[in-house]
């Protein structure tokens, strides 16, 4: 039922044979991808293996590409970047509150959902600081708050724990599924890093020469710990497609 159910809901994110390129460069060589509505994806590929022109292109942030073929995704879509991108002349309810203009879907004015989407990531009391003020794993949380405060149906993430200690990420990983569990939105997360895809995401993607060279559904219950033995047989899956051999070897293109 629930695979009848999925089937005839349309996706949030439709792609079909998407190419991009920059001059003479192919990034992107005739895609397909269809993303569920509330479907956590991880995206992993080599450095320059084309995951960020990828996550760009549907939203729709790069002017000098050229391509060619069909994407469609919702317009409510928030992106998070590895850094923050607080404007460090506003205070952080100033900067959660950047564009945001309106009553949401439940009546509320813009101040109140950023105080509370504020409050979602643990930052009550924080709205008059400035981003200065913040350590690096706060201003990832503001960051995060400012992309709810748009009710996103899809949240396109790039590496957006990239730059932060070991376990300011592992407290990282538990408020991005808590507030995927609580919003549902589809999510597009892309990481470099093996284990948190297979923590966080129910399908990872791995972009390998243009195309994806694995679509693994990860069939474990959550939450998830990175001690979790299962883990073990979808990091060798991911490794293999990655490339990296079983000495860790990275196997030459
Ligand atoms: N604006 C641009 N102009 C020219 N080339 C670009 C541009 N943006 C990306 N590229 C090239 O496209 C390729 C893919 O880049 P992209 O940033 O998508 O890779 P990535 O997989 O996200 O890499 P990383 O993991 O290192 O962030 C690279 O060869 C890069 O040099």
């Amino acid at each position: 039922m629930a695979a009848l159910v999925e089937h005839l809901t349309p996706p949030a994110v439709h792609i079909s044979g998407l190419t991009r390129g920059f001059g003479e460069r192919v990034v992107l060589d005739g895609i397909d991808l269809d993303i569920p509505p509330g479907q956590f994806v991880a995206l992993l590929g080599h450095s320059g293996s084309g995951k960020s022109t990828l996550l760009r292109a549907i939203a729709d942030l790069d002017h000098d590409v050229t391509g060619t073929g069909e994407l469609q995704a919702p317009e409510r879509l928030s992106v998070v970047f590895q850094d923050s991108r607080l404007l460090p002349w506003r205070r952080v309810l100033d900067n959660v509150l950047l564009g945001a203009r309106g009553k949401d879907s439940q009546g509320k004015d813009p101040a109140e959902r950023g105080r509370g989407a504020l409050a979602e990531v643990g930052l009550a009391g924080r709205e008059r600081a400035w981003p200065s003020q913040l350590s690096g794993g706060e201003q990832q949380r503001a960051a995060l708050a400012r992309s709810l405060v748009w009710e996103p149906e899809l949240l396109l993430a790039d590496e957006p724990f990239g730059a932060l200690d070991a376990l300011t990420r592992l407290k990282m990983h538990t408020l991005l599924r808590e507030l995927w569990e609580r919003h549902r939105p589809s999510v597009l997360l892309v990481t470099h890093d093996v284990d948190e895809a297979i923590v966080l995401a129910d399908r990872v993607l791995v972009l390998d020469q243009g195309r994806f060279g694995l679509d693994l559904t990860i069939d474990l219950p959550h939450p998830r710990s990175y001690r979790d033995p299962h883990l073990g047989e979808y990091r060798e899956q991911l490794l293999a497609a990655l490339g990296v051999e079983e000495d860790g070897g990275v196997k030459e293109a």
